[in-house]
């Protein structure tokens, strides 16, 4: 029989796991919520937060995750709904030991120590909106949080999520330069969604396996400055004026597609979570120093006149290693690059006159 203190003890213990009170509040160095614990926490490997988990996308985001070996800390937060999505998702049996952290108050808890943040925080598109329509919301918000990461985990890769990319890419440029921490290795606005959607579509007209498919997508992320280099896809394979301009437009128009179909209820988040893993997995492959981690991704750039553009990039230890140029481009591209950088050249100028006033 156990004696009435470790009765008391575990009743103590369950309870904590149940009704969490400021969650980040709570847990011990093992990762788990009250002391008396005997569980190792997680396996070696990465320390992650995702700002934003509790959202469309950071739900399925988190699950994916804590599914990946290379993550031993996964800290969620969000201004809302944290302590339901931390104790559904620290119940699966990976090595991700798994710390919610909720409101204001406990962002800077929920950053120190981070080597990869992850940002999805902000509102999506309804149907008729631009990216850019989210500009004086989301604006606000990355800029605030890159405030955080600024204090406390500075050297941390950021993978940025929200949208429009081609603004807040540079908002966060500007907010670390500010804080005298500005590495431009490590700020990733994450274009993934285009290459994989890109990957997709090309492989339905080709008739082949998506996952034999690579398709190069640069410039940034919104309608024309979309650009797919059809003619540097793997395996090499040509197209039609229709198909080039057919996979064109659809894979510059994916988001509106989805925006479209869910008819009020948001843009991509499925699709979006498993591209954001897709990419954060390469960025700790890449900083697990592994070789020849390549993936395409909106940063700081010389590739063009412009200060940040979407290339291939390679990633290592201290982030971005290298960035490739933009090869061989046809007639078709060409004319859709300087589209493309007309568009980019306001985006980006609204990012930096945003944090800079
Ligand atoms: N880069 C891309 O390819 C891509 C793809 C899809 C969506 N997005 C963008 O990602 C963003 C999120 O989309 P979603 O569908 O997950 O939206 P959502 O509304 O479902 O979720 C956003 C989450 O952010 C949280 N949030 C709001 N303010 C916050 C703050 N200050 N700190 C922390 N969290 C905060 C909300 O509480 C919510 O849980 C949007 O801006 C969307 O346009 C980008
Ligand atoms: O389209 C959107 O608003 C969301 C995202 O940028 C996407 O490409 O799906």
């Amino acid at each position: 029989m156990e004696s009435g203190a470790s009765v008391k003890q575990r009743i103590a213990r369950i309870s904590a796991h149940l009704n969490p009170p400021a969650i980040s509040q709570v847990e011990g160095s093992c990762g788990l919520r009250t002391g008396n614990c005997r569980a190792k926490g997680g396996s070696p490997g990465f320390k992650v937060a995702i700002l934003g988990a509790a959202g469309g996308i950071g739900q399925p985001l988190a699950m994916l995750m804590k599914m990946n070996p290379l993550v031993s800390v996964l800290h969620l937060y969000d201004v809302v709904n944290t302590p339901g999505v931390t104790a559904d998702i620290s119940h699966m049996d990976t090595g991700a030991v798994v710390r919610g952290f909720l409101g204001k108050e406990q962002l800077e808890d929920a950053l120190i120590g981070m080597d990869l943040v992850i940002i999805p925080a902000g509102v999506p598109r309804k149907p008729g909106m631009t990216r850019d329509d989210l500009f004086n919301i989301n604006a606000g918000i990355v800029k605030t949080l890159c405030e955080g990461i600024s204090k406390c985990c500075p050297k941390a890769i950021v993978n940025l999520i929200s949208n429009p990319v081609n603004s807040t890419v540079p908002i966060a440029a500007e907010v670390f330069k500010k804080a005298g921490i500005y590495d431009p290795r490590k700020l990733l606005g994450v274009t993934m969604l285009d290459v994989v959607r890109a990957n997709t579509f090309v492989a339905e007209v080709l008739g082949l396996d998506p996952r034999e498919v690579d398709v190069p997508v640069v410039g940034g992320h919104a309608g024309a400055t979309i650009l797919p280099l059809l003619s540097q896809v793997k395996p090499p394979c040509s197209f039609t004026v229709e198909e080039t301009e057919h996979l064109t437009s659809r894979i510059q128009n994916g988001g509106t597609e989805v925006v479209e179909a869910k008819a009020g209820a948001g843009s991509a988040t499925l699709s979006m979570a498993y591209a954001a893993v897709k990419f954060a997995d390469a960025c700790l492959r890449g900083l697990r120093g592994d070789a020849g981690v390549v993936e395409c991704a909106f940063v700081s750039s010389q590739v063009t006149e412009l200060p940040f553009f979407a290339t291939r990039v390679r990633l290592g230890r201290n982030g971005i290693e290298e960035i490739y140029p933009l090869g061989p481009l046809n007639e078709y591209e060409r004319a859709g690059l300087e589209k493309a950088k007309k568009e980019l050249a306001g985006s980006i100028e609204k990012g930096i006159s945003f944090a800079t006033k």
